[in-house]
């Protein structure tokens, strides 16, 4: 028998999809979308602009109530969204946003707890509006990891970000992800971002998902190195276009 929502195969699937449509008037943006995501397993989305991205990333947190059909036959309870703009409560303290709706005294421990691991000790008690941008989408990691999420879904969570600080963010996902194993799925623009992030990078297109790229590095996720440039090069021809601003290197051209 099919699994319904919230009831997944333990210790395998974090996500089970089947079939999931969504139609915005008569344009169908998903079109039977297939895709599982294993337990722990970190999924990046990539796709042209207005591709369905964010439609999919919202149908999957519940916050789309008129997805047709049954397609999401699986999806834990326990998730945590993080967005471009942390969305933090300016009038609550950074501690009080991280721990907002924890119950008991174990949650100020926890959240502490969560700040410093995302760089933030000594700051539990500065308003969201004496943060950086990127201090601020620390709280927000600190405020969905805190929950002990069995899936996280992040919409371009680096995207405000200057280019320094989002290579911060990377190194500090990859060990929050490494320690707590959520399964992941990361909407992005960034073709780089992907490959340095996932085990898998998908390209939707047209209401489907035209590639399922499995990410596999011997060692370290060196930008200069040639696998690097192999799937960097298969993903930019998959998406049609080079991402504007990033010029594709010499060796990839005459590879394409
Ligand atoms: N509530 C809505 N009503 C009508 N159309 C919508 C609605 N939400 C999204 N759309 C349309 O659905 C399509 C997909 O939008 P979506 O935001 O999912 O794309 P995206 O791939 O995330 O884009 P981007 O990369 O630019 O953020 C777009 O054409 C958009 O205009």
């Amino acid at each position: 028998m099919a699994p319904h929502p919230g009831q997944l195969k333990p210790g395998i699937q974090a996500v089970h999809i089947r079939g999931l449509v969504r139609r915005f008037g008569t344009k169908t943006i998903l079109d039977g979308v297939e895709l599982d995501i294993a337990e722990g397993e970190f999924v990046a989305l990539l796709g042209k602009s207005g591709s369905g991205k964010s439609t999919f990333l919202r149908a999957l947190a519940g916050l789309d109530r008129e997805v047709e059909g049954t397609g999401i036959l699986g999806v834990p309870e326990n998730l945590s969204v993080v967005f471009q703009d942390a969305r933090l409560l300016p009038w609550r303290s950074v501690i009080q946003n991280v721990t907002l709706g924890l119950p008991g005294t174990p949650a100020q421990d926890r959240g502490k707890r969560a700040l410093a691991e995302v760089g933030l000790k000594g700051r539990e008690d500065a308003w969201p509006n004496q943060l950086s941008g990127g201090e601020q989408q620390r709280v927000a990691l600190a405020r969905s990891l805190v929950r002990e999420p069995a899936l996280l879904l992040a919409d371009e969570p680096f995207g405000a970000l200057d280019a320094l600080t989002r290579l911060k963010m990377h190194d500090l996902l990859r060990e929050l992800c490494a320690r707590h194993r959520p399964a992941v799925l990361l909407v992005t623009h960034d073709v780089d971002e992907a490959i340095s992030l996932a085990d898998r990078v998908l390209v939707l297109e047209e209401g489907r998902f035209i590639e399922d790229l499995r990410i596999d590095f011997p060692t370290r996720r060196d930008h200069g190195d040639a696998r690097f440039a192999q799937y960097r090069a298969r993903l930019l021809s998959r998406l049609g276009v080079d991402v504007p601003g990033r010029k594709v290197p010499k060796v990839l051209e005459a590879s394409q």
